[in-house]
């Protein structure tokens, strides 16, 4: 039985004094039913562990593929664990588009992530012209053969799905679309990792809010959801959560 997870992703917000949020949802949700995932920027990952008292889990959102060395401006997992981190968001699609990430480099920061001990969500979805072009399917499977390492299990990696194109637009796919692509990770996830592959979460996310989370997660093989916008607030990702327990 696969644990869902709510994950949310901050992105280039938070400042310590959004750490309110964290102990208004820990207070409203004490014990979920479900794993709960908060990855602020990396400035704030300590002090959100912290106010978090374990309560909910705190990540990363993105790694170098490196232990330590002369990477100006770089983060290594290692570093994400020590500061109180216990996953780490890799191939995003702002970090595949804005720092020209390939599927090899996020193979690589997944086995670095996996290395320290945190787990690896890898991001993959394609952008709008891929899906007007009917490729949604093959620039899935390229994107998991290429990104998703060989070490990976069900304990050390989650699959987020999210396309791009529904990525802070207020759009989302159809529950069909969501289904389609769902079945298709975990069949592809199942035909290279057998009974991990089917263990492993997969994620919906793009434009997941309180209004639409629980038709979302009631569809096939999603265990979860990566938010974004609708993280940031803790009324609204609790709604999620809720949506997501009741589920
Ligand atoms: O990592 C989160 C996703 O990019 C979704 O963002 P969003 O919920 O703001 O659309």
């Amino acid at each position: 039985m696969r644990k869902k997870l709510a994950a949310g992703n901050w992105k280039m917000n938070g400042l310590k004094s959004n750490l309110g949020e964290v102990s208004a949802l820990t207070e409203a949700h004490p014990s979920p039913a479900c794993d709960v995932l908060l990855c602020p920027p990396a400035t704030l990952i300590g002090a959100m562990a912290e106010a978090a008292g374990g309560k909910l889990a705190v990540g990363g959102q993105d790694c170098h593929m490196n232990e330590s060395g002369a990477h100006t401006g770089d983060i290594s997992a290692q570093m994400i664990a020590d500061a109180g981190g216990s996953y780490v968001i890799v191939g995003h699609s702002e970090r595949r588009a804005d720092h020209h990430e390939s599927d090899l480099i996020v193979r690589a920061k997944a086995e670095a992530a996996i290395g320290a001990g945190l787990i690896a969500v890898i991001c993959v979805g394609e952008t709008e012209a891929q899906r007007d072009g009917e490729q949604t399917l093959d620039v899935i499977g390229e994107q998991l053969a290429g990104s998703v390492p060989d070490g990976a299990t069900a304990a050390n990696c989650v699959i987020a799905y999210e396309p791009v194109w529904a990525i802070g637009t207020g759009r989302t796919p159809t529950l069909e679309q969501i289904a389609e692509v769902h079945d298709f990770m975990r069949n592809t996830l199942v035909a290279r990792f057998a009974d991990a592959g089917n263990g492993m979460r997969l994620l919906y996310g793009g434009s997941v809010k309180p209004s639409n989370a629980e038709e979302i997660f009631a569809t096939s093989n999603v265990d979860g959801a990566l938010v974004g916008g609708a993280s940031l607030k803790a009324s609204d990702f609790g709604a999620i959560i809720a949506a997501l327990e009741a589920s």
